[in-house]
């Protein structure tokens, strides 16, 4: 336990406002765009997750740390979101099977982290003023120096993430001998959702972000699966171009979140910034077609243009978001192509969705 050597932090947003805590450990600042997530668990997938890249994390739960961290948690190889701001931070875990403290794990994976911040006073104060750009950070003296760092800092509208954290190569996932092949695009791709795919019996082939049609197409793929990832969708033209390539030729296709609205983009429906994303586990999403209700886990802060996309003759709106009635899933009625802008792998959130996956392996064996 390391309370005593807790040191004086800031988070200090792009509009000047300040809110006081402690550093858990390691000394510094970080950036980003900063961001909450209401989930009560699954921490350890939500810093590892490659969508979270390039922004500060609030965490609302008032614990952070108390059940270890746990290699199975990883839904990547690293730690994405660029620092943690939250309440209370435990030192201490009770899981038996956890493997380590969150304190050890960020220092592994050199975090900064910091606690005994009014999270609740915080995310009211984003709330009411939007998504914006900040840091967190040790040096608490120098408040000028680090205005200046911080107003240099890119803004999230525009900025393209993918290729930051997108496999260099491609890679395999799954059984070869599995009955389906799907060709799956990385601009950020969660572990579980190739995992998803994989207990459907599926092979998967992962893709660089700026790999071409033909690239996939030389796997011979049953089915192209275009993932979720960090930063601004509409940048990302090889992905919109493989998109289009694949939407053309009628092949069976699914996008999740960030791949969602590259599909939204191909089809010509613009996307925009979002007041405040979606991140937490208990989102209330409305399917139209069942018109049965699904609890969600979700995360993202861009959407699709709702009026684009109604007005659009090939595309279905076939899931509605029910806190602000924005777009959570469409169809294309002459394609085979589906995508829904929040997370039916949950890692971390319920599995009311997983449905989807089952839903895009029929798409293919009916293809
Ligand atoms: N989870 C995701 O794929 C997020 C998509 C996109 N970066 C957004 O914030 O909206």
């Amino acid at each position: 336990m390391k309370y005593n050597k807790r040191e004086k932090a800031i988070v200090l947003l792009a509009d000047g406002t300040i809110f006081h805590g402690k550093s858990i450990g390691k000394k510094g600042t970080a950036f980003g765009e900063v961001c909450f997530n209401t989930g009560t668990t699954g921490y350890q997938e939500i810093f590892t997750d490659p969508s979270y890249f390039g922004q500060l994390m609030v965490a609302t739960n008032a614990h952070i740390g108390n059940y270890g961290t746990h290699a199975d948690e990883m839904e990547s190889e690293s730690v994405k979101i660029s620092g943690l701001i939250c309440k209370n931070f435990s030192y201490n875990y009770s899981r038996p099977s956890a493997e380590g403290s969150l304190e050890q794990f960020f220092e592994k994976h050199n975090v900064l982290a910091i606690s005994d911040v009014d999270t609740r006073a915080l995310v009211s104060y984003i709330r009411d003023n939007g998504a914006m750009n900040a840091l967190i950070s040790t040096d608490v003296e120098n408040i000028e120096a680090l205005k200046k760092q911080l107003a240099d800092v890119p803004n999230m509208d525009g900025l393209e993430l993918a290729s930051k954290v997108s496999t260099k190569e491609p890679y395999f996932y799954g059984d070869e001998n599995a009955t389906y092949k799907i060709a799956a695009l990385d601009i950020g791709i969660k572990k579980n959702i190739l995992k998803n795919l994989a207990e459907r019996d599926a092979y998967i082939k992962v893709f660089p972000f700026n790999a071409k049609f033909e690239d996939l197409e030389a796997f011979k793929p049953h089915g192209y699966f275009l993932s979720n990832g960090p930063g601004d969708p509409e940048p990302l033209m090889d992905a919109q171009t493989l998109a289009k390539e694949i939407i053309k030729r009628n092949l069976p296709l699914f996008g999740i979140c960030l791949g969602h609205q590259v599909i939204a983009l191909a089809n010509g429906i613009s996307t925009y910034k979002m007041h405040n994303g979606h991140r937490g586990i208990n989102h209330p999403v409305k399917n139209l077609i069942t018109t049965k209700g699904e609890i969600t886990s979700q995360n993202h802060g861009f959407a699709i243009n709702r009026e684009e996309t109604e007005q659009h003759p090939d595309i279905e709106i076939t899931h509605v978001h029910l806190n602000d009635n924005t777009v959570a899933g469409i169809k294309m009625k002459t394609k085979n192509c589906f995508s829904v802008q929040y997370h039916p792998e949950a890692s971390p959130g319920p599995h009311d969705a997983s449905y989807l996956f089952d839903q895009f392996i029929e798409n293919i064996k009916n293809a």
